[in-house]
């Protein structure tokens, strides 16, 4: 393993009731790098993630974070705290509090309720959640009700919340479902953003996008990697056709 790695996967399965939702599936994902994981209804992405998270345990195999972390001895929690950040389809932001204050709550979430309480926000913090909103591209919603953004806008808010716990790897679940063309373009570009200071991992069906990240494609089918390399290298591959993309 170089020093690169951010997460290994080697020979990783999982069974649920005899079936084999992830089969021998091996994956590197390095440092600050982007990737997209695409593949059929069913063919294990939701359960790598879920491996990854410590929400699931393979049966076998090993998943490796870091120089020698056992990922598998790990729970959700101890992913989190391990700089895995992970987000769901849906967006769950505090609706009732403005922009500002889901990102100052995320910066503080780590605090206990006590400290919480009784914390007074530094210079420094104010700064952190400047600079989360414009990468988020949430300047000028700062004030508004995180109910009343649109779902586009709560899928970054929700990534900025992520952010500010300042995680090395961000594990992101269909974000252009359910938006817009335009907001689906700036999701890329946002994803785009936070690459490189952060890995980024991101499951998707939607084509248009997975070419807007213009990064390396992993395509996944009965639990296993078919093919990997560039969207137009992924999609030209005869498998690929025949299980995914010429459905
Ligand atoms: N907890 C579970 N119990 C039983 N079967 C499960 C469980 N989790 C996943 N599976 C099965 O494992 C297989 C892989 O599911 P998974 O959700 O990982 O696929 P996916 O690639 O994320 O699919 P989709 O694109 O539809 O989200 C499916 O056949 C699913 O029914």
């Amino acid at each position: 393993m170089s020093e690169k790695t951010q997460l290994y996967l080697n020979g990783v399965s999982r069974s649920f009731d005899g079936f084999k939702a992830i089969n021998n599936l091996s994956l590197i994902i390095e440092r600050g790098e982007m990737r997209a994981v695409i593949g059929p209804n069913g063919a294990g992405k939701t359960t790598m993630m879920d491996i990854i998270t410590g929400k699931t345990r393979p049966d076998t195999g090993e998943v490796i974070w870091g120089e020698d972390t056992d990922l598998t001895k790990v729970d959700e929690a101890g992913s989190a705290r391990l700089g895995i950040g992970r987000k769901f389809q849906k967006p769950t932001v505090f609706e009732t509090h403005t922009v500002e204050d889901n990102l100052h709550l995320s910066l503080k979430a780590d605090r206990s309720v006590f400290g919480t309480l009784f914390h007074r926000t530094t210079d420094a913090e104010r700064a952190r959640v400047d600079e989360l909103l414009d990468l988020v591209r949430l300047t000028a919603q700062r004030d508004d009700l995180a109910g009343d953004l649109s779902h586009g806008q709560k899928q970054w808010l929700e990534i900025g919340m992520l952010l500010a716990q300042d995680p090395e790897l961000l594990l992101v679940d269909e974000p252009a479902a359910g938006m817009t063309d335009a907001e689906t373009m700036r999701t890329a570009e946002l994803l785009r953003d936070i690459a490189g200071k952060h890995s980024v991992v991101v499951v998707e069906h939607d084509m248009e996008f997975v070419r807007a990240l213009g990064c390396k494609v992993t395509v996944l089918h009965q639990g296993a990697v078919l093919a990997d390399g560039s969207l137009d290298h992924v999609s030209a591959n005869p498998e690929v056709i025949e299980t995914y993309l010429g459905r």
